[in-house]
Formats: C-alpha cells, structure tokens, sequence
C-alpha cells in the first residue's frame, strides 16, 4: 500500500486531507506534520477526529518525511512550498501542492500576482491538476499544482464550452461566493465572526491573484489570449462555493447545443454533475462531497450564457481533488476514497 504524508495537517485543507485519506482503501497516511503541534494527535486539534484519527503530529524534516511516505501533499500558505518541493522531488517523492507555487507554468505571471519564484523550472514542469481537464498529464506528473478553489469552480463550466467556441472570449464574467474557511485557519480580523456574520461582501474586485490563474488556463485552452473579470465575494458560512458565470454566445441561443457540449465533455467523469433542467447547483448538495455541480440557462433576449457552478471549496476545491489527483497518479480508481454519498439535507 502507497504510504501517504500530509505537511501542514492542521491547516483547513490538511485536516480535510487527513480525513480523506484515513478512509482511503488504498493508501496509507503514515505522517502528519505541523509547526505549532508537533506531538500533539490531529484529534486533540478537530475533535470530531477523537478515536478515529489520533494519529500524532511531527515537526517537518525532509529526511523523516521521505523515510516514511512515498507521496507526499503540501498543505501550506503560498512561498512555503517552493522551498520544501524541490527537495523532496530530489528524494525521488511525488508531490501534490495545494498552494499556488506550482499552478504556474508562465512563472512570471505567478510573480506578477505573488512574490519572485525559487524553483521556476520545476514549476514549469509541474502538471495543473485540474483532474477532468489534465488526467493524461497528471498520471505521469512528478508535482501536481493542485488549482485552486476559485479556479477549479470557474474553470470547469468554462473550458468545454470556451474550447467549442461556443462562448465570446471577451465577453466573460465570474461573479464567485466562498465560505470562510476559503481563507483558512490562521487569524485574521476579516475572518471574525462579528466580522463576517449577517453581511456578505465583495472583494479584491478584479485584482484578485486567482484570475491570473484562471487566465493562464484559459488562453492555454483557446490559443489565445483570455482576461476574465473575476469578483469573489465572502459569505457568511463555513464550506462552499458558488460561481455564477456571464458569457455572450458565438452563435443564436441554443439550449440544446450547450446541454450536448458540457454532458459530452463530462460523459464518464464522476465528480462533475450536469444539472437537469429542473435544478440549479447550490452548495447545500455538494457540502463534504468531491462533487462540482454545473447548471445554466440561456438569456435569449441578450443572447448570454449564464452558467452557475458549486463546489465545497475544502473538498473539489482543495482536499478531494487533490485525492483525486492522487488516486490518477497512483493508477487507482479515480474515485477511491471520495465515493462517500452526499447529505440529503
Ligand atoms: N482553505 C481553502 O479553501 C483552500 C486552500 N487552498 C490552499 O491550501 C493551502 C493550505 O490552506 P489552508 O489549509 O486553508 O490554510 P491554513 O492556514 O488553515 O493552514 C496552513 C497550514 O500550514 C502550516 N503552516 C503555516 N505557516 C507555515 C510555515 N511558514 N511553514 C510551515 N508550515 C506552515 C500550519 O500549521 P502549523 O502552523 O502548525 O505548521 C497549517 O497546518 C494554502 O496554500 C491554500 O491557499 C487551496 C484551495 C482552497
Ligand atoms: C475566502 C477566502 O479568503 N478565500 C481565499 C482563496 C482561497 C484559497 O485558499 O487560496 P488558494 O486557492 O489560492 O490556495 C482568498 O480569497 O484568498
């Protein structure tokens, strides 16, 4: 069994890492590592993991990590992981980073958004682990730039559309919402309840750092330039994700012909869902699940798309595709260890 390590445990996505794996049935999460909680078990941290996931935290050290897992998830803020990946790769580890630091493959447009990049040539090596879309390239990677939470629900109703020219590549406008815990679980003013209860907010309007991510992806996709507008707003609850996209059509409004595209794209893909006619995505139904929901409508009078698309921006958006990228790079069924069903309510 592939023995699994997740640096940076205690963090949203770590945690959320370290319950996927432990019920994962082929893998074997053999360390956990944290700063802060180095000797203290991930339970005494989330309680809801008391007898089921007692497993102790570790300081990180490259040397212990390589001698006890085979592939290793990097679970840190951005600018961590460019000084840790490189070394474990020369350890001969496969790596699956959930920040930014390997997302790029035009690494200036990551310095743009970020900071000066240490390990640029691994970075344009890396693989963009959009597992619907990159499957292929992921199953050979030696490090995944996992996408992120805004991008992974921005580009998955976009890409098979925007490759069938069926949308105006100027035209397109991604309206997302987060829950809190998008920004993870250091402190910080703007995550406080006071703070972010009974209100709902924009921000980072059109300077966010994930729409050069989200713009990277989709040039590469259409073979030319694309500059989406991209404005996140915060919500006032803990998991999910919602994008509501706006996009002119190339060509007279057709229902039909959109519905073909996207369930063609996604026929055989188990994560992505293509609502029927009668539902709109929302986040209640993809809470805990791996799930990205993708419905639509079509604006006839203005001729205008508008695509709406939900994910659990700690699963899809983080923690579950990175299982799942996982699951392709180690040749198992892409959905082990994400197959839980959904909570009816
Ligand atoms: N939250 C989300 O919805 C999503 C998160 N991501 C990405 O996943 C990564 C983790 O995010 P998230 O879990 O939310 O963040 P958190 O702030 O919740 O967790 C970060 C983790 O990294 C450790 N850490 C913090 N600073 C350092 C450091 N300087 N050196 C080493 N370890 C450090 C922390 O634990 P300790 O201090 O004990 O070491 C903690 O375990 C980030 O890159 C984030 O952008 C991606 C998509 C969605
Ligand atoms: C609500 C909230 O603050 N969300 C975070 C984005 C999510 C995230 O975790 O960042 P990465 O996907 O780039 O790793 C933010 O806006 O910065």
């Amino acid at each position: 069994m592939t023995r699994v390590g997740v640096v940076g445990a205690t963090g949203y996505a770590g945690a959320d890492l370290a319950r996927i794996l432990h019920g994962h049935p082929g893998v074997e999460l053999s360390v956990i590592t944290s700063r802060q909680y180095a000797g203290v078990p991930l339970s005494r941290i989330y309680p809801s993991f008391e007898g089921v996931i007692d497993r102790v935290c570790e300081a990180f050290s490259v040397d212990s990590i390589c001698e006890k897992a085979d592939l290793i998830f990097t679970a840190l803020p951005h600018k961590v992981p460019m000084d840790i990946v490189p070394r474990l790769v020369e350890r001969g580890k496969r790596v699956v980073d959930l920040s930014a630091d390997f997302r790029f493959r035009e690494v200036d447009r990551y310095e743009a958004a970020y900071q000066p990049h240490t390990a640029r040539t691994l970075s344009e090596k890396a693989v963009y682990g959009l597992c619907e879309v990159y499957a292929d390239a992921i199953r050979s990677a030696g490090v995944i730039g996992n996408p992120g939470c805004y991008p992974t629900s921005v580009l998955l109703p976009l890409i098979p559309l925007m490759r069938a020219g069926l949308l105006k590549r100027s035209s397109v406008i991604c309206d997302s919402k987060s829950g809190v815990s998008g920004a993870g679980r250091s402190l910080s003013i703007g995550s406080l309840y006071c703070e972010v209860s009974e209100s709902f907010r924009a921000y980072k309007v059109a300077e966010h750092r994930h729409n050069p991510e989200m713009n990277e992806v989709l040039s590469r996709e259409c073979g030319q330039p694309v500059a989406i507008t991209f404005v996140p707003h915060l919500l006032p609850m803990s998991r999910g994700m919602l994008t509501t996209t706006y996009a002119e059509l190339t060509g007279p409004a057709d229902a039909d012909a959109i519905r073909s595209c996207l369930t063609g794209f996604y026929a055989g893909r188990p994560f992505v869902r293509i609502c029927s006619e009668n539902r709109l995505p929302d986040t209640r139904n993809v809470r805990g699940t791996n799930f990205c929901d993708i419905g639509f409508r079509v604006d006839k009078k203005n001729n205008r798309l508008i695509l709406i698309s939900a994910i659990d921006n700690l699963v899809k958006g983080a923690a579950g595709q990175a299982v799942q990228n996982m699951n392709l790079m180690l040749g198992l069924d892409e959905t082990a260890g994400l197959d839980s069903v959904p909570f009816p309510l």
